[in-house]
């Protein structure tokens, strides 16, 4: 049996507001995804599939439950050790691409190897990625000559360098037109039979149904 790359075990997301009862976003949620599979968190804006991603990558501890990475238990350790071991374990695409101004598009994409030192190695792949991706054309403009999607492309490339176990995107196809998101559905397909992990949050009925299993939240 393969060991998943990643569990959500009997997770409980809750936000406290003032004045009202704590919000509840789930309640005792498992999810076990193995190399290859592909997993959508489906439902309506602000039916909480962002909150399910952002536990699962470590950016934020479960109100309840544990998250495990590889059989390592993530929930209680140190940041600074989450974040060491995300870097290699998670490539997380947020909705909105984010893109450091100052850096072209493939400085963008090399950023996660800079800890490593690893910058001039990795450059080959970065370019491949980009060209994979279709804005190897793009790759020394910066940021704000590109489009939405562009840039949503060139951080795709940047989560995938250190070729992460698993890949986490929030409603990737959000801001692209139906071609190109077609393209990225693709890509996301052939990542999951090369063997990583993808999980994707969406309200696109076409990603929906395209991933092997799914969520549907409330
Ligand atoms: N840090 C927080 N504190 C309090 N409430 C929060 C917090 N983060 C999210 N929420 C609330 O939790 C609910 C779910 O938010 P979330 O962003 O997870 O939904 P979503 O399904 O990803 O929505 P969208 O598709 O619009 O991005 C929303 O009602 C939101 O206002």
């Amino acid at each position: 049996m393969t060991t998943p790359v990643i569990e959500l075990v009997d997770v409980g997301i809750q936000y406290e507001r003032p004045g009202l009862d704590p919000l509840s976003i789930v309640d005792q949620y498992d999810l076990s995804l193995s190399p290859g599979d592909f997993h959508c968190l489906a439902g309506r804006s602000g039916s909480g599939k962002t909150s399910i991603l952002r536990v699962a990558a470590g950016l934020v501890p479960p109100t309840a439950g544990k998250v495990i990475w590889q059989q390592l238990e993530i929930t209680g350790l140190a940041d600074d050790v989450v974040t060491t071991r995300r870097r290699r374990h998670v490539g997380y695409l947020d909705q909105r691409g984010n893109l450091v101004p100052g850096l072209t598009a493939l400085e963008n994409v090399l950023l996660p190897a800079i800890p490593d030192g690893q910058t001039r190695n990795l450059a080959r792949r970065g370019r491949d990625l980009l060209n994979r991706l279709g804005v190897g054309a793009r790759a020394s403009y910066y940021p704000d000559r590109l489009s939405g999607g562009e840039r949503q492309r060139v951080a795709f490339a940047r989560a995938l360098l250190l070729e992460p176990a698993v890949i986490m995107a929030d409603e990737p196809t959000a801001s692209l037109d139906r071609d190109s998101a077609d393209a990225l559905i693709t890509i996301l397909r052939e990542l999951a039979d090369e063997g990583i992990a993808v999980l994707v949050a969406s309200h696109d009925q076409r990603l929906i149904d395209h991933a092997d299993s799914r969520t549907r939240l409330e």
